[in-house]
């Protein structure tokens, strides 16, 4: 296997194959912070005890915004597109479900480049939980899912997922905050092996292992 993390000198634009492109700049901050306060609406359904009476009225209340805010939509495969000075554009789907800043059921994550690949931090709330006080393993498993096909984008190689090995070590805690990681370790013809792990103070909880798959364009 080589180590081999050299991306083509060019990629193809996602516009020439029908995507809606949009800048991070097009995205209104007034849309980042309505995400953010209907993920801790989602938090506090999960969670709510309060009287019938009380579910009624909030149920309607959220009927009512969900149609004034379904009054105009973006197409759902909409593309955003990060440019950085140092580096090349990387495109990602706006409506991410794991790093998605606008999608309100994405943590989200976001992750930086490193000397070596990405990284990142994440919370997850109650609304992500699995076995009592510990994240869902599919929750893990999209966190290093999107990290390691990230890491894969980042290196100019973008990809899908052909397979995803995921250890869970210890249990992810939730309401803490984890650190994400994510690094390419070889190339193979298409294939983009790579490698990542969450950790919580320090003590790792979960790896993953994947190829990624470089779209044939
Ligand atoms: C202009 C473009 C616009 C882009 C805009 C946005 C880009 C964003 C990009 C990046 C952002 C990063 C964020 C993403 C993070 C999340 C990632 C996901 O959740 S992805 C969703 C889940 N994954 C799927 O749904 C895949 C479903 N599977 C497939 O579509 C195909 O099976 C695919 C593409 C993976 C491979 O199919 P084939 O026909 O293209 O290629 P074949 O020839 O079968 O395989 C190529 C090589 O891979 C190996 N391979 C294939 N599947 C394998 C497997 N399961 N295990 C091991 N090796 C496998 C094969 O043996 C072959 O290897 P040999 O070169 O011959 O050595």
């Amino acid at each position: 296997m080589t180590v081999q993390t050299q991306p083509d000198a060019a990629l193809p634009d996602p516009a020439d194959f029908g995507f809606s492109v949009i800048a991070e700049d097009d995205l209104p901050p007034e849309l980042l912070a309505l995400a953010e306060q209907v993920r801790h609406l989602v938090e506090a359904v999960a969670h709510t005890d309060v009287e019938r009476e009380e579910l009624v009225a909030a149920r309607g209340m959220v009927e009512a915004l969900t149609e004034r805010l379904n009054a105009r939509r973006r197409d759902t495969t909409t593309v955003l597109k990060e440019e950085s000075p140092q580096a090349r554009a990387e495109y990602s789907t706006v409506i991410n479900a794991v790093s998605g800043d606008t999608n309100p059921a994405a943590p989200p994550l976001s992750l930086e480049r490193t000397d070596d690949g990405l990284r990142g931090e994440v919370t997850l709330s109650g609304a992500y939980q699995g076995p009592p006080g510990a994240a869902h393993g599919g929750w893990v498993a999209a966190l290093l899912d999107q990290a390691l096909g990230a890491a894969a984008g980042a290196a100019g190689m973008p990809g899908l997922t052909a397979n995803l090995n995921v250890d869970f070590h210890e249990i992810t805690p939730l309401n803490e905050p984890l650190s994400v990681e994510a690094r390419v370790t070889g190339t193979e013809r298409r294939k983009v092996f790579v490698s990542g792990e969450i950790r919580h103070n320090g003590q790792v909880t979960a790896t993953g292992t994947a190829i990624m798959v470089r779209l044939a364009l």
